[in-house]
């Protein structure tokens, strides 16, 4: 057994799921110490791979390595073995505030040149494109997606069901989307006959040709499409729409991706501001260009920058703002309490997230005044935002889900090689004027696709590979034979990609063994409908889909049958043989962390964390013929069992048992059993005084765990902690410390 081949790689990321590895990650080292596995970690979060891209700025000791360069040429080897966490996926505002912490901190770094002005902002602003937005996952996601409530978690949840607020049949919440105009409506698509190079060339009214992108690879078999969003009807359908909110009593509320959507979702977003706010821009038009207003950046960037601005000014800009809101219907708010509104910062209303935590709250949002209401959630584009309708439909009919007898909807997704929307951001444009947008041959001159644009349309052009396809389709077969479970491709024929995948489907599915497998193919809505319904009979079904149910639906249903998707398992088996193991399907839980810096208490719940080490462990045990990995990973599936049994996950109120206690529990439970098993003596005689001292000073642990609770805590940072202060803050029990201790 070499070492290289006993390594798991376990990342460092942001907000909650970093605090939480303060304290966990001390304890999987110790576990695993003397099984010849090296625990390494590497730095991937937004402030380190801030650090990381700006070498020449920084001092010798305040440089550190692309991490993240190194961890997506290791995903492409047979040994990656990688553990990663959720990580912020930044806007503009959050890397503008990372810039400044470490600026506070002493790290010579250039401010985000928002607007440019000569060669060396620009440089600076690409550099700093690198880490905006999804800027993390797309590299490491060399694989698809596996990702499930394993049966231990289920059972968890029926046993010990979260709320769900009671939906009326009279609610007025629906979904709102275009009718034309749209990405949906414009897609052409086709498949890849030969490899080849292709370039993406914009022609002006007067038939100027200039090149958007000198040159995409295109692969033999590879899907490739393009689509359009008119900036006229985006525009136009937002007017109606916050019009039409007003009349039918309803919150209005706009739901994007703009982190993974980086490019594109941004400016739509941009479009929405400015027509919610219209009579702010048009009258301050002059003073929001002088100030460098980006609409993009959220309403927050307009009350950021009037900051700048005499207090007479100032004051009549803010009056001018509150002024709308008399106007306007009410606006879906992210933090009533704060007065953050669902238009503030585009990372704060990210539709995999947001839209469940709304369709779980009675299919409501809360408004203004702190309470909840109906509600109009805006999602522009057609093809997905059906799915949700679909939700809300099932709601109003027939109640909310009860967790304790519902189904539960498992998802293999298209993901590998930057499959589909979300590796579009390179082949994103916004069209300078009237004219087309066109993908050339490059070697025979022939339009591949071609589009008539109008000034600020939004171009993109997406790329799925044939090799993900084919690893996607049998990964399906395999889900759905080893759970028996029914599986639906959510694909729509009548959407000019889906229609190549549906061809692709069909040709790779008889390729393997589905005999006695229920597999079909639905578009979207009517796979979504189904899927309620068998859900709210109890009955389980896979989803099959693209990258973009792959994330939206990983958050819906976990979220409506667990609480929250960071109970789910995450896997992502990498094309070359190694393993990513993902923790659950959400995000850093920013309120997490305020809660933390308010009353040091931390509810994130570790279970994804738990969960993927077990599957990483396992895939190490096979990879690298180490056995004793196999006892580690058995063993702490029994004690993730228990830890579910015994109800010990972390609560949200102070002075209760947090994460740091749930990971106590962890290790108890842990140690346990590894002391009675029977396959390896080495690691039963190591642990059985472990397990003995636990138990017994289980009573003082948690004492010490709950007791340091109740205080403000200041760990030197939000973006960028002092990390002696968060291991402090994160490991304040010695009784435990010195225990764990007595392993390594
Ligand atoms: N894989 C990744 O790297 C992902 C990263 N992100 C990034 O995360 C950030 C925040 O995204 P957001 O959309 O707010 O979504 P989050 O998933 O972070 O948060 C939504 C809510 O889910 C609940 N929640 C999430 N994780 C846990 C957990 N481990 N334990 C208990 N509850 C949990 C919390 O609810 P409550 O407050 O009720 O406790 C939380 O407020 C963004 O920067 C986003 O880009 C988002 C998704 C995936
Ligand atoms: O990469 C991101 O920004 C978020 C990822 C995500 O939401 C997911 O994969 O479910
Ligand atoms: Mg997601």
């Amino acid at each position: 057994m070499s070492k290289d081949t006993s390594k798991i790689i376990y990342t460092i990321t942001d907000e909650a799921p970093a605090l939480a590895t303060q304290s966990l990650l001390p304890i999987i080292k110790a576990y695993t110490a003397s099984s010849g596995i090296d625990v390494e970690t590497r730095d991937i979060s937004l402030a380190g791979r801030v650090i990381a891209n700006f070498p020449k700025y920084l001092s010798e000791e305040q440089r550190i390595g692309d991490a993240l360069a190194e961890l997506g040429d290791l995903a492409k080897t047979p040994e990656a073995n990688i553990i990663k966490l959720p990580n912020i996926s930044a806007s503009i505002p959050q890397l503008q505030a990372t810039i400044k912490e470490l600026q506070a901190q002493g790290y010579n770094l250039p401010d985000y040149p928002e607007e440019p002005q000569n060669e060396a902002e620009e440089s600076i602003k690409l550099t700093y494109a690198k880490v905006l937005g999804s800027a993390v996952n797309p590299v490491l996601r060399e694989g698809n997606s596996d990702r499930r409530a394993p049966g231990s978690v289920k059972q968890y949840a029926k046993n010990n069901p979260h709320s769900m607020g009671a939906w009326s049949k009279d609610s007025k919440s629906h979904v709102a989307n275009m009718s034309e105009g749209d990405f949906y409506g414009s897609e052409k698509s086709m498949t890849v006959d030969g490899a080849t190079d292709m370039r993406i060339e914009f022609v002006d009214a007067t038939g100027n040709v200039s090149v958007l992108k000198e040159r995409v690879a295109l692969e033999d078999k590879e899907v490739i499409d393009a689509s359009v969003m008119s900036k006229k009807s985006v525009v136009e359908f937002f007017e109606q729409e916050i019009e039409k909110a007003k009349e039918e009593d309803v919150l209005f509320s706009l739901h994007m991706k703009a982190t993974m959507m980086k490019v594109s979702d941004p400016i739509i977003f941009g479009h929405c501001v400015k027509v919610y706010y219209k009579t702010v821009f048009e009258k301050h038009a002059v003073v929001f260009d002088q100030l460098g207003v980006d609409a993009n950046n959220g309403i927050g960037d307009v009350y950021a920058k009037i900051g700048r601005l005499p207090s007479e000014k100032q004051a009549e800009i803010e009056a001018d703002l509150q002024a709308v809101y008399e106007t306007r219907p009410p606006m879906a708010m992210v933090d009533s309490d704060r007065g953050i509104t669902n238009l503030h910062v585009p990372s704060d209303i990210i539709i995999d997230a947001s839209m469940p935590a709304a369709l779980r709250a009675s299919g409501q949002m809360w408004g203004p005044d702190g309470k909840q209401k109906d509600t109009k959630f805006t999602i522009p584009d057609r093809n997905y935002a059906g799915v949700f309708q679909a939700v809300v439909d099932y709601c109003r009919e027939n109640g909310a889900f009860n967790p304790t007898t519902m189904g539960t909807v498992p998802n293999v997704g298209l993901m590998a090689k930057k499959a589909e929307e979300y590796g579009s951001h390179d082949k994103t444009f916004t069209a300078q004027s009237d004219g087309i947008i066109r993908s050339v041959n490059a070697a025979t001159g022939e339009v591949l696709l071609s589009h008539d644009v109008c000034e600020g349309d939004i171009f993109r052009m997406c790329q799925t590979k044939d090799a993900p396809i084919q690893d996607w389709v049998k990964l399906a077969v395999t889900r759905s034979r080893l759970s028996n479970t029914p599986a639906i491709f959510w694909l729509d024929e009548n959407r000019a990609h889906d229609a190549e995948i549906i061809k692709k489907v069909n040709q790779y599915l008889p390729e393997h063994d589905t005999t006695g497998l229920d597999l079909s193919i639905l578009a979207p809505t009517e796979a979504c409908k189904k899927t309620l319904v068998r859900c709210g009979n109890g009955e389980d079904t896979i989803s099959v889909t693209g990258n973009v149910l792959r994330d939206y639906n990983t958050d819906l249903f976990p979220i409506l049958e667990l609480g929250t998707s960071a109970k789910m398992l995450s896997i992502v088996p990498l094309m070359n043989g190694g393993g990513l193991f993902e923790t659950g399907a959400g995000g850093s839980a920013p309120k997490h962390v305020q809660q933390f810096e308010k009353e040091n208490h931390l509810r994130w719940d570790s279970l994804g964390e738990f969960l993927a080490l077990a599957a990483s462990l396992e895939h190490l045990a096979n990879f690298a013929n180490n056995p004793k990995a196999q006892v580690l990973a058995d063993t702490l599936d029994a004690a993730t069992a228990k830890f579910l049994q015994e109800n010990k996950s972390p609560s949200r109120k102070v002075n209760e048992l947090d994460n740091r206690g749930s990971h106590f529990y962890l290790s108890m439970y842990w140690a346990e059993a590894l002391a009675s098993q029977d396959k390896d003596a080495e690691l039963a005689q190591a642990f059985g005084p472990v397990a003995q001292a636990l138990t017994k000073q289980e009573e003082k642990i948690v004492a010490e765990l709950n007791d340091a609770q109740g205080v403000s805590m200041d760990i030197g940072g939000y973006y960028f902690p002092e990390q002696e202060a968060a291991a402090k803050a994160m490991r304040p029990s010695e009784t435990l410390n010195t225990i764990l201790a007595t392993l390594l």
